[in-house]
């Protein structure tokens, strides 16, 4: 109407310039202001127009009549929207808003070198003009952090890996991805159930600890190196921590990073609420190299030196000796874990998995540089319990009150890895009472074995105790050949029954 009012009044010339000044004498009596967040600013997708998409969808799907629904690349659930010229009402802080999505064609005739989609989309976001402040201030940013939120819950994990060996792909990334579907949790996880929640709490203070270490002054990140026997879970504890939180796991291949520099690069390359994992350190880095360093560094603080090498491919000749420019340090690790580098993005978790706590250098295990150590142990009778459950379905009222007792009574004694006792589970899992009774008769071979064992190491120790008394009896007196040959006799006895014990074990 005021279109037509000014064609008829006005000459074309002064039409525009009023009508603008129309628009500003509304806008100036009106409570409201308007935010346009359009997809696509010309060159770019906007960002924070799919932010505002993924954010509505979580009132779109219960509020809305009509909406639309998508499945993003690389994610396993249905995601809600607004519909096109939809509107819905979203309160923040009891300050009300209105989201309007307006999609609108395009004009054929706008030129431009890429094709743009025929439709025009954007947002619309109304809010009184009183409560601009806090729309732009906060609303804007939790918007965008409750984006990032359900993007991260749709959103398969990733697995990244470094095994390009350093070299780039197409977008200059050293990392390469594949969906992450690793079905561990902390629920099939077989530990002691206190060690556990004390873990997951302690993942949870770190995750929702943004502020805590904001006012410490600390980076935001967390180490913990895991470690114990092969087959005790640590691989499948990784994974339950990575479904737990949510986040990416880095798997960092150290023998495939060959400088420190390019280990910087590649911890750059992360993103944040990401575990970085390094599995099997001690086969990471290379022991004998750390002993030479230790045998020429004066005095006796030999962890100090930190410039070993880690066992990457390096060239012959290639100037190891000196920690030169071309191979991978200690000390480059450690400042990948705790020095200034560790702090490039944030939420960060650092896990080292190894077989042998007793092979790591002391620079690894001082306190404050690994968090947390987690020692995963032979099954014990709780693990066990959540193993029955997990692969039999069975409770603690399902197994025979006998069986159970017995099962308690050998368990420690056993020393069987999760794993193995998930062997025996598995084997025989349509028969659950026969797998029980195999598990049971396993536990008591291996408890037997261990017993033997552990007999033939003290008497062994026995042994050579008294040999070393009897040779300062030597010594001091003359011999008394009967004493001598009865105990040469009893550790002659005993040296065989090791030997027949220690071939049995490398047989087993
Ligand atoms: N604590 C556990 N709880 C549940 N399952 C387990 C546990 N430990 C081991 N398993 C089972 O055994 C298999 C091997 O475990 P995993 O790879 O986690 O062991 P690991 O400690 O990482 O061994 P390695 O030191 O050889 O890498 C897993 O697939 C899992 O099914
Ligand atoms: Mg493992």
């Amino acid at each position: 109407f005021s279109q037509s009012l000014l064609s008829a009044v006005f000459p074309p010339e002064l039409r525009y310039v009023t009508l603008k000044f129309i628009h500003r004498i509304c806008n100036w009596f009106s409570a409201y202001c308007y935010y346009d967040i359009t997809e696509n600013d010309g060159v770019n997708t906007n960002e924070l127009y799919n932010a505002v998409q993924l954010y509505l969808s979580s009132s779109a799907s219960i509020t809305g009549n009509r909406v639309s629904l998508s499945r993003g690349l690389n994610s396993s659930n249905i995601t809600f929207g607004l519909s096109n010229n939809d509107s819905l009402i979203d309160t923040f802080n009891g300050v009300k808003v209105l989201w309007e999505h307006i999609v609108t064609p395009r004009n054929s005739q706008t030129f431009s070198w890429r094709p743009l989609p025929e439709e025009k989309r954007g947002f619309i976001l109304r809010a009184k003009k009183i409560n601009k402040g806090i729309v732009l201030t906060s609303y804007l940013d939790f918007v965008m952090e409750k984006a990032n939120e359900i993007r991260r819950k749709n959103q398969d994990r990733l697995l990244y890996t470094n095994s390009r060996g350093g070299s780039l792909d197409s977008r200059g990334h050293p990392w390469e991805s594949v969906p992450f579907k690793h079905p561990s949790t902390f629920e099939t996880l077989a530990m002691c159930p206190k060690k556990k929640a004390e873990i997951m709490s302690d993942l949870l203070d770190f995750a929702k600890g943004e502020s805590f270490y904001q006012r410490t002054g600390r980076a935001w990140k967390r180490g913990y190196l895991l470690y114990g026997p092969p087959g005790t879970g640590k691989s499948s504890m990784i994974a339950a921590m990575a479904n737990y939180l949510g986040y990416d796991i880095y798997d960092l291949e150290l023998t495939e990073v060959h400088t420190n520099s390019e280990l910087r690069k590649l911890l750059m390359k992360t993103s944040s609420k990401s575990i970085i994992v390094i599995e099997d350190i001690d086969c990471s880095i290379n022991l004998t190299n750390r002993k030479n360093n230790n045998s020429t560094s004066s005095g006796g603080g030999g962890s100090n030196n930190n410039s070993y090498n880690v066992s990457s491919p390096s060239p012959p000749g290639s100037g190891e000796e000196n920690g030169g420019g071309n191979t991978i340090t200690l000390s480059g690790l450690l400042n990948f874990t705790d020095g200034l580098w560790s702090c490039c993005g944030s939420e960060r978790i650092f896990v080292f998995t190894t077989n042998h706590i007793e092979k790591l250098d002391p620079a690894l295990l001082r306190s404050g540089r690994m968090d947390m150590h987690i020692h995963m142990s032979y099954s014990s009778f709780a693990a066990l319990k959540i193993l029955l459950k997990n692969y039999l379905g069975y409770d603690e009222d399902d197994v025979e009150k006998k069986i159970l007792e017995q099962l308690e009574d050998v368990i420690e004694m056993a020393e069987m890895t999760p794993a193995d006792i998930s062997e025996v589970l598995i084997k025989n899992r349509r028969n659950k009472d026969k797998a029980v009774l195999e598990l049971l008769e396993a536990l008591r071979t291996r408890a037997e074995r261990n017993n033997n064992n552990n007999a033939v190491k003290l008497s062994r120790e026995n042994c050579t105790v008294v040999d070393e008394e009897q040779e300062k009896r030597a010594l001091e007196e003359s011999p008394k050949e009967g004493v001598d040959d009865q105990l040469q006799a009893k550790c002659d006895k005993e040296e065989k029954g090791g030997h027949d014990a220690n071939d049995d074990e490398k047989v087993l």
